[in-house]
């Protein structure tokens, strides 16, 4: 064995010597030009002998550690190639994602085609031959995908095929992506107060669409047509100079599907929804940073905007009267310091609110829709709700006729029925919000067998609630009308009163005069 061993030592020695001696002697006898060359048509016959390029595509660059987009997206564009291509398949539910994706599993190779080039794609990964023990098996693994093509098509892939991939990937990705709620809640800070609100989030699952939006076809047709236009609008909104954004504000009693209408818009246009609660922001600032935080394609959402902020026009007044409660409580620290950090609950103000709406801050990102909701239009300061602020003011009203007929179909299953001119003339002359519609339609039992008396029964049911509303409301407006009457003649008795005490005191006056001047008693 040891004889073999040094048998074999002195044949890699002779042939290194071997080599070196030619080497020497190629160097010493031909000229360099002609190294030169020799060495050319080396490569040269070696790349004709493989004529291959290998792109890789790492799945993290930089030091930290950030997932590359490319190898998302290209993940993305094989998942969708593999699943008809691919032998050996890999099963994966996506994070987030409820749907199970088909990806190629290692060292299977698939070929794609493009504009008649053909090439091939690869998944792979490395895994570092360490003996060190890992918290995170498989932490240390480096996938990545590599691309083989022949390199008289690198003018065809580089210049459109990556490109296309790129979009290709991303745009399955947009189909596929879970849609997200966000919501602003109070962190803890770690020394036990309050830090400042972060956005947190639950997948967003609502299922409301505008097919199931009870409100005016007409009405719905100019909203859908207003969401698709903005959204398609990137090139329209650089061009005019405006940021990419729109503001909605949906206004009309409790009940008639603002919040609803909220989720069909986020579900029609695919996009995640922030839930922004302004009372649990603490100041301007902190309002500007959770709105950097939100990502496009979203929909921002204010509810019931006169609750959260004072916007009724006394700002001023209030104010006024917390200046002069601070000054009376100089002698009791405790009780000021509490008054301050109640104070710090919320010290968003409407200017800060309108720098969110519209300062240069609100075109980062772009592609932002903000929706505010209120049930009392008339309290708000004109200057948050007027155009350019908010763009659409959408009332959502009382359910008519038409909006019935939606909430039929979409409970009852029905187009039409006996019983609908009835309702429809109810619906007419009593105002009965949608929700309240709704709620008498749900079918109270599953069984398939007497569905027809079941939704003759809803139906009757409606009718007798509508016509109850209507008694309710009739004998509300009488009672209004009565009492307006006796505030009335209220009034118009005191004015009396008054004026006769007036007259009174006129008289006595002039009386007065008269003896002062006359001496005259009469
Ligand atoms: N226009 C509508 N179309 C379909 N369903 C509706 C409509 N309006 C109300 N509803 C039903 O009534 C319920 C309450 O509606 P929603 O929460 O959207 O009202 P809202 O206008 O936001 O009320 P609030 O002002 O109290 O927040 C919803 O769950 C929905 O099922
Ligand atoms: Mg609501």
């Amino acid at each position: 064995m040891v004889m073999m061993k040094g048998e074999q030592w002195s044949n890699l020695g002779s042939t290194m010597a071997a080599i070196m001696f030619v080497y020497a002697m190629f160097r010493q006898y031909f000229p360099p030009q002609l190294q030169d060359y020799i060495f050319r048509y080396g490569k040269k016959l070696s790349n004709f002998m493989y004529p291959y390029i290998h792109v890789t595509f790492d799945e993290f660059i930089g030091e930290r550690m950030k997932k590359s987009e490319a190898f998302s997206a290209i993940q993305n564009y094989l998942s969708d190639k593999s699943s008809a291509n691919a032998k050996r398949l890999k099963a994966d539910v996506v994070k987030d994602s409820q749907s199970l994706v088909l990806s190629m599993d290692y060292n299977e190779e698939i070929t794609d085609e493009f504009n008649g080039v053909k090439l091939w794609w690869s998944a792979n990964r490395t895994t570092p031959k360490t003996q060190q023990f890992s918290f995170y098996p498989g932490a240390d693994e480096k996938r990545f995908y590599t691309l083989k093509f022949h390199k008289r098509d690198r003018q065809v892939i580089t210049g459109i095929y990556l490109s296309h991939v790129l979009k290709q990937g991303k745009a399955i990705a947009a189909d596929n992506r879970q849609r997200k709620l966000y919501s602003n809640g109070a962190g803890q800070g770690w020394l036990g107060n309050r830090s400042s609100t972060t956005w947190t989030h639950v997948a967003f699952e609502h299922p409301a669409t505008f097919d199931t939006l009870a409100m005016d076809a007409k009405k719905k047709r100019e909203i859908k047509k207003d969401l698709v236009t903005f959204s398609n609008g990137k090139e329209y909104y650089a061009k005019i100079g405006k940021a990419w954004k729109r503001g909605y504000l949906l206004y009309g009693p409790p009940g008639t599907g603002k919040s609803t209408m909220v989720a069909a818009m986020a579900n029609f246009l695919n996009y995640d929804v922030y839930d922004l609660e302004l009372t649990t922001v603490k100041n301007n600032v902190e309002l500007r940073r959770l709105l950097i935080e939100t990502s496009n394609k979203s929909i921002i959402v204010i509810e019931d905007i006169d609750c959260s902020l004072d916007l009724t026009g006394q700002r001023e007044e209030k104010k006024k009267k917390k200046k002069k409660d601070d000054k009376n409580e100089g002698g009791d620290p405790i009780g000021a310091m509490s008054k301050n950090e109640e104070r710090k609950e919320s010290e968003v103000t409407l200017s800060g609110l309108l720098n969110f709406i519209d300062g240069i801050w609100s075109a980062c990102g772009g592609e932002r829709i903000i929706v505010f909701t209120t049930n009392h239009v008339e309290k708000l300061d004109p200057a948050l709700i007027r155009r350019g602020r908010m763009d659409n003011h959408v009332e959502m009203s009382y359910c008519r006729f038409e909006a019935f007929k939606v909430l039929a179909k979409n409970y009852l299953d029905i187009d039409s029925h006996p019983l609908f001119g009835e309702i429809g003339n109810l619906l007419e002359e009593t105002d009965m919000t949608p929700a309240d519609v709704a709620e008498n339609l749900m079918l109270k039992s599953d069984d398939d067998d007497d569905d027809d008396d079941e939704v003759e029964t809803c139906l009757k049911n409606l009718i007798e609630a509508l016509k109850t509303a209507k008694e309710e409301a009739s004998k509300k407006a009488e009672e209004d009308a009565r009492l307006k009457a006796e505030k009335e003649q209220k009034e118009k008795e005191e004015a009396e009163k008054e004026q006769s005490v007036k007259e009174d005191v006129t008289q006595d006056a002039i009386s007065a005069k008269e003896v002062k001047e006359n001496g005259v008693i009469h």
